[in-house]
Order: structure tokens, then sequence, then C-alpha cells
């Protein structure tokens, strides 16, 4: 985590201030529209808000994952349900966007040029950490050297589910050895002996009560990651109907196509065998 550096951060505490702890003179400079229209500060706001909450998720998922990799699972549960709060956070944004009328949107997406939310690393770091790896992706970053390093190094991370299950094998579950070798910088595929892994967790929670928890707060994670790619889907539905995104993907088809990327396959599909 980034330390503060400037000098006029580093007073005595008894001089400090709200406004200089929180450097609300450099955050709340940050707002500055491209267009005359009224809805680019909502715009902004909106996009540099859920940027912050992608940070602490990002912090806390980290954090998660590391607890799992030390078998610190009640740490890792408490950072999760931190995680499945901030979601709801971030899916309560759509709520907000939606005031924005396809007019007023019309209005100032000109000023956007190909800018898009498609170039959010924080994002793309999110679903490399879910485990949705897509080397392609760090490729967009090319012109931003510190973004792609960070996004390669997050595609060559294990993701929290790679842990999960390394967590499941150290429990003595027979996680087939490919899972657990397997190059981590691919997008995870389903495996039959996975599945019959959380079968038997799920069978008996009272014998894994941990790892069974484990799974439940893994679904916790999809389900609101999907509710929130939903809710994207119908806010652009409702905004720009079917044009083209500024990003170059064909939109509304692209996003449709995303939701479709399941993070955690064996989790959903246990649940047809119990
Ligand atoms: C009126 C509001 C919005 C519209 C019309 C819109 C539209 C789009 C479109 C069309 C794409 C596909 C990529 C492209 O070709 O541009 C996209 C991707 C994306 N947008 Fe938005 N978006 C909006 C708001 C937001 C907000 C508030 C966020 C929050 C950070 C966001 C984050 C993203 C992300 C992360 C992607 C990449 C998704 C992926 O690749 O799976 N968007 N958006
Ligand atoms: N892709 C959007 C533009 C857009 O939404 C956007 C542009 C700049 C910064 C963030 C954005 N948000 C999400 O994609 C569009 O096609 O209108």
């Amino acid at each position: 985590m980034e330390k503060r550096s400037d000098p006029s951060a580093e007073t005595q505490a008894s001089e400090l201030t709200y406004a200089g702890y929180l450097r609300l003179e450099a955050l709340l400079a940050c707002q500055t529209p491209l267009s005359e229209t009224h809805d680019e500060m909502l715009f902004i706001v909106i996009h540099q808000a859920s940027e912050l909450w992608m940070k602490l998720c990002l912090h806390e998922l980290t954090a998660a994952r590391t607890a799992i990799a030390e078998d610190r699972l009640d740490t890792a549960f408490k950072m999760m349900a931190r995680v499945a709060r901030v979601q709801q956070q971030l899916i309560g944004s759509w709520e907000i966007l939606a005031t924005i009328t396809p007019a007023d949107y019309s209005a100032m997406r000109g000023k956007l040029g190909s800018s898009s939310g498609f170039q959010s690393h924080q994002y793309r770091a999110m679903e490399f950490l879910m485990g949705n790896k897509n080397a392609a992706m760090v490729r967009v970053f090319a012109d931003a050297p510190p973004l792609q390093a960070m996004l390669q190094d997050a595609l060559e991370q294990p993701s929290i589910y790679d842990e999960a299950l390394r967590a499941l094998a150290r429990a003595g579950l027979p996680v087939p050895e490919e899972q657990l070798t397997r190059d981590v910088t691919k997008p995870y595929e389903a495996s039959p002996g996975v599945e019959a892994c959380w079968r038997e967790i799920y069978a008996s929670p009272e014998r894994y009560w941990n790892l069974y928890e484990l799974a439940e707060k893994l679904v916790d994670l999809e389900y609101r990651f999907q509710l929130w790619r939903f809710g994207h889907l119908k806010t652009v539905e409702r905004v720009i109907g079917f044009k083209r995104g500024t990003g170059g993907t064909a939109g509304v088809p692209y996003l449709a196509r995303v939701i479709d990327q399941v993070f955690f396959p064996e989790l959903l599909t246990v649940r047809a065998v119990l």
C-alpha cells in the first residue's frame, strides 16, 4: 500500500485536520468535466467512487487470499464479508447512474473519445483475483507501463479460488494434482474431481464447517460480482441501447457475453448433484 510522501502531510498529529488527513484538497480537485453538461459531474463521481471501492475490494481480497493460503480462514471470512458489503455499494451505484437520460449522456459522450471502463486496470485485477485470467487484457495497457506491470503481476498470482483449492487439499480432500499445479495465468477450467470435493463438503458440512463456510463466502462473492455485471448491462442498455462501445466492443452484446464467464464453476455445478 502506498504511504503518503508529501511533506505537507507530515504534520504533527495535533495539527492534523479532517481535510488534511483525507487529502481532500487533492481528492476534490479531481472532478473536472470535459463538457458543459450538467450530468457529467455524476458520471465522473460514480466512476471515481467505484474505483475507490474497487481499491478497497482489491486490498481485502488480496489479504483474504493470503489468509486462505495460510489456513487462517476466520481472518479471510471477515474480509470477504466486508467485500460483500462493498459490492452492495457498487451495485447500488447503478440506481444513481440510471437517472442519466439517453439524450443527456449523448450530449457528453463525444468528449469521452475512445476511453472506456474496459480500461479499468483495477476492475481487471479484480477479475484476475477471482480467477478470470486473460492475458490479452494485459495488453490493453501497453501504453501505460506501470498499470501493465501491476496487471501482469495479478495475472501471474494464484486466484482466490486457486488458494481455496490448495486449502481443500491440505485439509485432506482429493483435489486433483493438475488443478493444484495448473498454470495460473490461464483461465480456470472446471474439473469433476474438484466438484466431487465440494460435494463431500456440502454433503457433510458439520465435518468441514470451515470449508463449507469458505465455499459459501466464495458463492456470495461470485453472486454479487454477477449482480454488478448485470446492473451494468441493464444500465448500458437503457442509456445507449445497442450503440457500439467507445472502447471498441459491440457494447451490450459484449457485456451479455461476459456474464457467461463463471469464476468458481464447480461451486455452481455441485448444486445439481446434492
Ligand atoms: C452510462 C454509463 C455507462 C455506459 C454507457 C457504459 C458502457 C460500457 C460499454 C459499452 C462497455 C463495453 C466496452 C466498450 O466497448 O466500451 C463497458 C465496459 C466496462 N464498463 Fe461501463 N458503462 C457505463 C458505466 C460504467 C461505470 C459506472 C463503471 C464503473 C467503474 C463501468 C465500468 C466498466 C468496466 C469495468 C467495463 C469492462 C467490462 C468487461 O470487460 O468485462 N462502466 N461499459
Ligand atoms: N463505454 C462507454 C463509455 C463509458 O462508459 C466510459 C468512458 C470513460 C470512462 C468510463 C466509462 N465507463 C464505463 O465504461 C460508452 O460506450 O458510452
